[in-house]
């Protein structure tokens, strides 16, 4: 479930417009070319009259052959206007829709962990892929559809007004019908629009998690069960679509049939006509012509309040995700780090709950790493390790007390800049598709060549990557799989000498590598970073090592510990 309230209707809708607005003159374009092959269009029925009745009728085959030549000019004329048409539109929507997700792209990259440990990725997904899609096709097609819509209804109506006001009321005899049939579906489409989203979410979340844990899934026989699972999802989700489908067959079938029954009835009432001869053939063929052009907008317009509702939907679960706030802000007057600023971190009265919990992770605790130190945090699982490192690089704030760096709050530094100088290095180092290269520079994008080998080098990067094929250039998989835990390391490692950080925490909570590669990771560390304020944070006795300081985390507190009694073996 995404949370976060939603704005209201016209806030929303101005949002919406925002994307569009750059677009109008684009979307004029296309309204202009599109009335004008509706036009070409209209002209079809009045040139069928003429043809009929001075040329068949009146038995003269050259006026036959010019009207003839003028249908397929003008149709052809039509057809190229309407090509034109379908790339300025394609080009249009395009734009609009790589717009708004770039927009909710942006917004959810300042959203903090938790609302990504609170939503499921597949659900994200699906709200960045289809619904978008939906709200886009609602932003333009539907507005276009609209104008076009009214104009040509207009157009076709007045011709079937002046050819025959009588047929023309016999035409929209049953209009009613159409309406009063709609009111009655309208709200079941709209519930089973919500219910297909919801299960098109859960589809794309199963998905997502399940091929990230295909190998979990190997490794425990859960084959089956999952593939069951997914048959229940394909059923629910069928069952739905199937519904959907029905109700939108139903909206668009019946008022069809509605049209239908007012053509015959115009068939019948102008038959009598032109068998009494109050009205000539060509007359009823062009007024049956107009009809079934003005028929096609009349649905359009109809239906257009199931294109509104499907966009509500989709709509409200894109809001869900624009109006999730982030746990914390940048500044509105950032301040830079002092020149020469050493990496002093001071926590003073710290308290922290995650946000809708009561039990607090930290309690009112304050402790002081002093810059160059090395310090060992230690702590039971769920102790708040990855907390007070999430605390550090701000992705949360204290609900009380500060944190300092060098003696300015967290609060008050430009929020880039601080994630910059305070670097985490974990066991999970997450690589993303790219090369090696790419990889290594990924905290600092500016770093030259020669900086990303020296960092390389320095990290034992060098080691492996010069004997890969490509080297520097080797692509590595979307998780980096081609490369071992203790090898993705030490690509994070040289990351954080890329970065250049003040201060420099390790991970090691969720150690996953042998003792040896532990040990050549922390030696490389402590030569790379000697004198910077280095943080070491796990549950191992052997990380006290070497350690100026030591604090162990308990009921949410920092304990000073007596690093030379934490390195003496107990008896
Ligand atoms: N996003 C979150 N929302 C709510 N509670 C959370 C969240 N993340 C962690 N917690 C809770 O906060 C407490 C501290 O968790 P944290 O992950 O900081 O512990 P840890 O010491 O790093 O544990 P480990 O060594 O097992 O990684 C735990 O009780 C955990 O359930």
């Amino acid at each position: 479930m995404v949370t976060g309230a939603t704005g209201s209707r016209r806030e929303t809708y101005r949002w919406l417009y925002s994307f569009v607005r750059p677009n109008l003159p684009a979307l004029i374009v296309v309204l202009c070319l599109s009335l004008l092959a509706s036009a070409l269009g209209l002209a079809q029925p009045y040139l069928t009259k003429l043809l009929i009745d001075r040329g068949l009728v009146a038995g003269d085959f050259s006026a036959i052959v010019t009207l003839a030549l003028v249908m397929l000019g003008l149709a052809v004329v039509g057809a190229g206007i309407a090509t034109l048409n379908r790339w300025h539109y394609v080009s249009v929507s395009g734009r609009i829709l790589f717009a708004i997700r770039a927009h909710i792209y942006r917004h959810l990259q300042t959203l903090s962990p938790s609302y990504f440990t609170r939503t499921r990725s597949g659900d994200l997904m699906a709200r960045l892929d289809g619904d978008i899609a939906e709200v886009q096709r609602f932003a333009t097609d539907s507005a276009l559809a609209l104008v076009n819509g009214v104009i040509v209804l207009a157009g076709a109506l007045t011709f079937m007004v002046l050819l025959s006001p009588l047929l023309s009321l016999i035409a929209f005899a049953l209009l009613p019908l159409h309406v009063v049939f709609l009111r009655v579906v309208r709200p079941r489409i709209e519930l089973s629009l919500r219910d297909l989203r919801a299960q098109a979410s859960g589809l794309s979340s199963f998905f997502y998690d399940t091929l990230q844990a295909m190998k979990l899934i190997q490794s425990v026989g859960a084959e089956r069960r999952e593939a069951e699972r997914l048959d229940g999802l394909q059923a629910r989700y069928f069952g739905r679509l199937r519904h959907q489908q029905m109700l939108d067959q139903a909206a668009s079938v019946i008022p069809g049939l509605f049209t239908l029954a007012g053509v015959a009835l115009v068939f019948v009432a102008g038959g009598a006509m032109v068998i009494d001869k109050t009205m000539t053939l060509g007359t009823l063929i062009a007024f049956t012509g107009y009809l079934t052009r003005a028929v096609g907008p009349v649905n359009t317009l109809l239906g257009l309040y199931v294109a509104l509702k499907r966009a509500q939907v989709s709509l409200d679960r894109v809001e869900e995700i624009r109006h999730a706030r982030p746990d914390v802000c940048q500044p509105s007057a950032p301040e830079a780090l002092p020149a020469g600023a050493g990496g002093t971190i001071e926590l003073i009265g710290v308290s922290f709950a995650y946000p809708g919990e009561e039990t607090q992770v930290l309690t009112d605790t304050s402790a002081v790493f002093p810059a160059g130190a090395k310090v060992a945090i230690a702590g039971l699982s769920g102790a708040g390790k990855s907390t007070l490192i999430d605390l550090l690089q701000r992705h949360y704030d204290p609900g009380a007390g500060r944190i300092l760096l060098d003696g300015t709050d967290l609060g008050r530094l430009d929020l880039a800049a601080l994630r910059r100088k305070v670097a985490v290095v974990s066991q999970e180092t997450l690589l993303l598709s790219g090369s090696v290269a790419e990889n290594l520079r990924y905290a600092a994008p500016e770093a030259s060549d020669g900086e990303v080998r020296r960092a390389a080098e320095m990290a034992a990067v060098s080691t492996f990557v010069d004997a890969l094929p490509e080297g520097y250039e080797t692509e590595l998989g979307t998780r980096g799989l081609r490369l071992s835990g203790g090898q993705r390391q030490r690509i994070a490692i040289a990351r954080a000498i890329l970065q250049d950080p003040l201060v420099l925490i390790l991970d090691e909570a969720t150690s996953g590598v042998d003792t040896e590669t532990e040990e050549a990771v922390r030696r490389a560390l402590d030569t790379v970073f000697s004198g910077r304020t280095r943080i070491v944070v796990g549950h191992r006795s052997t990380m006290a090592e070497d350690a100026d300081l030591v604090f162990e985390l308990v009921g949410g507190r920092l304990i000073a510990r007596d690093p030379v009694q934490e390195r003496t073996p107990a008896p």
